[in-house]
């Protein structure tokens, strides 16, 4: 792209950044990554581009979930390996009850940085800069820790580099195993009214393996059957450390976002002549870009041209997120206008952001019932349309948390209390994620069938 470099950014206006009071030590920490180490590889982001050309066809769906915000606290093999299994889970719900295969990207190995809604954060009167996430600054409420640091840009990358080397493991090395679909089970989920329900389509699938093994499929002249694909995406949010990561691929020329294999722009900083933007036109991952209520026809039509010119099916996945009561109003107006202008795009619902109040006890929390609604009318618009509901972007964790409300369990606000630990925003447990593909699976099947 002429006149576009990994920096063109910086001459654009820019919203959601840190203030820095050390613009020494952040130039030096982004020249650090700058020649460190690639995260990903270009081929396998080029391998992505076209499964999600796949979803764009009608022929996959995307699942993409994980964190809301990944904590340098957190970041143990436990909790990632049981986000990487609900996730597994899932997406084996959605594979078999669907009859659709799915496509995998977790929002791990770099989901640090948040947007806010306001600079400050109010706590008994005191006001402190707003947490950011922890590549920003520290989530304790003092002064100091809420100062940026860009050590922590560099915290950020070796905690990323270390998740996506245990993803990779699981991932090809025998976790994701078919064999092993009623092992992915955690221990707490157990006891989840739905477990029968996923031990019989567990032994379904035990069954087929049993039979295609007589037939001479096996993972060895299949190897689909023992391995998979995860691929890892978190919104694209500090400029200076996508910069760093952004390398020109020796066997194409084109210039990759090396942080990970899938990076999006989130609702406040896709405005048009800003630098998130002008970032994104130039790298040749498949990005995404968020979709709020406030989104006009036209608007969106320019944003698509923008990032997609060439109208690349598998280039640029649209996540709205509208709210279950505002989806029905305004969704249907921008599908139409997407499909009368021939674009092509991979339409998914992020049931998550829209989503939000804040419950009487004070917690900032989600209803599983409003989360669902979305879902149901986001499906429900785009069979009206003739569009195809490529995919779903969940806020998730293999941690047994209560951070929503509702679900088989029923959590109710008083429950909120006893594990939150969300740094940011309110995700979906384990129980809750199994539950909702088996209904997202029913969705799925329809829209199928209906094509
Ligand atoms: O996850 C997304 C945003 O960072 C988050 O919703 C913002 O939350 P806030 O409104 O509390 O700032
Ligand atoms: C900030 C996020 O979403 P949005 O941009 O849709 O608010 C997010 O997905 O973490």
């Amino acid at each position: 792209m002429e006149n576009w470099n990994p920096n063109s950014w910086r001459q654009k206006p820019i919203v959601q950044q840190p203030e820095y009071p050390d613009a020494a030590k952040l130039t030096e920490i982004e020249k650090q990554l700058n020649s460190a180490p690639p995260l990903v590889f270009a081929e396998e982001t080029r391998s992505l581009y076209k499964q999600l050309a796949a979803v764009c066809e009608g022929k996959s769906f995307l699942l993409q979930g994980g964190d809301c915000a990944e904590s340098f606290s957190d970041f143990n093999a436990a909790n990632i390996r049981d986000t990487f299994k609900t996730i597994m889970q899932m997406a084996v719900v959605l594979t078999y009850g669907g009859k659709c295969p799915v496509v995998k990207i977790a929002r791990m190995a770099g989901q640090y940085a948040k947007p806010r809604s306001t600079d400050y954060e109010t706590i008994d009167g005191i006001s402190l800069p707003s947490y950011r996430g922890d590549i920003v600054n520290n989530f304790d409420f003092t002064p100091e820790a809420r100062i940026p640091d860009p050590q922590r840009l560099m915290t950020a990358y070796h905690h990323s580099a270390a998740t996506l080397n245990l993803l990779r493991a699981f991932a090809q090395g025998g976790l994701a195993d078919l064999h092993q679909v009623s092992r992915w089970n955690m221990s707490f989920v157990a006891a989840n009214p739905l477990k029968e329900k996923y031990q019989r389509l567990a032994d379904r699938i035990q069954d087929s393996l049993e039979f295609m093994e007589v037939c001479g499929i096996n993972s060895t002249n299949a190897p689909c059957i023992k391995e998979t694909d995860l691929y890892t995406s978190h919104e694209a949010l500090l400029l200076g450390y996508e910069e760093a990561l952004t390398r020109r691929d020796h066997l194409s020329g084109d210039w990759y976002d090396c942080s990970a294999h899938f990076v999006w722009i989130g609702e406040r900083t896709r405005q048009l002549d800003h630098a998130h933007i002008e970032f994104f036109k130039g790298i040749q991952n498949p990005i995404g870009v968020k979709i709020g209520p406030g989104m006009k026809p036209d608007e969106l039509i320019k944003l698509i041209d923008a990032l997609n010119p060439n109208n690349i099916p598998g280039r640029l996945t649209l996540i709205t997120r509208m709210g279950a009561d505002v989806l029905p109003e305004k969704l249907p107006a921008l599908v139409r206008k997407v499909q009368e202008e021939g674009r092509k795009v991979v339409w998914s619902s992020d049931p998550m952001h829209g989503n939000t109040e804040k419950a009487n006890n004070g917690y900032k929390t989600r209803s599983f019932n409003n989360i669902l609604r979305e879902i149901s009318q986001f499906f429900a618009v785009h069979k009206s349309e003739g569009s195809y509901p490529g995919g779903i972007h969940l806020e998730m964790t293999g941690q047994h948390v209560t951070e929503c409300t509702g679900g088989a369990y029923g959590l109710s606000e008083h429950d909120l209390a006893q594990r939150y630990r969300t740094q940011c925003d309110p995700r979906l447990n384990a129980d809750q994620v199994l539950e909702l593909g088996f209904l997202v699976a029913d969705l799925l099947k329809d829209a199928r069938n209906n094509r």
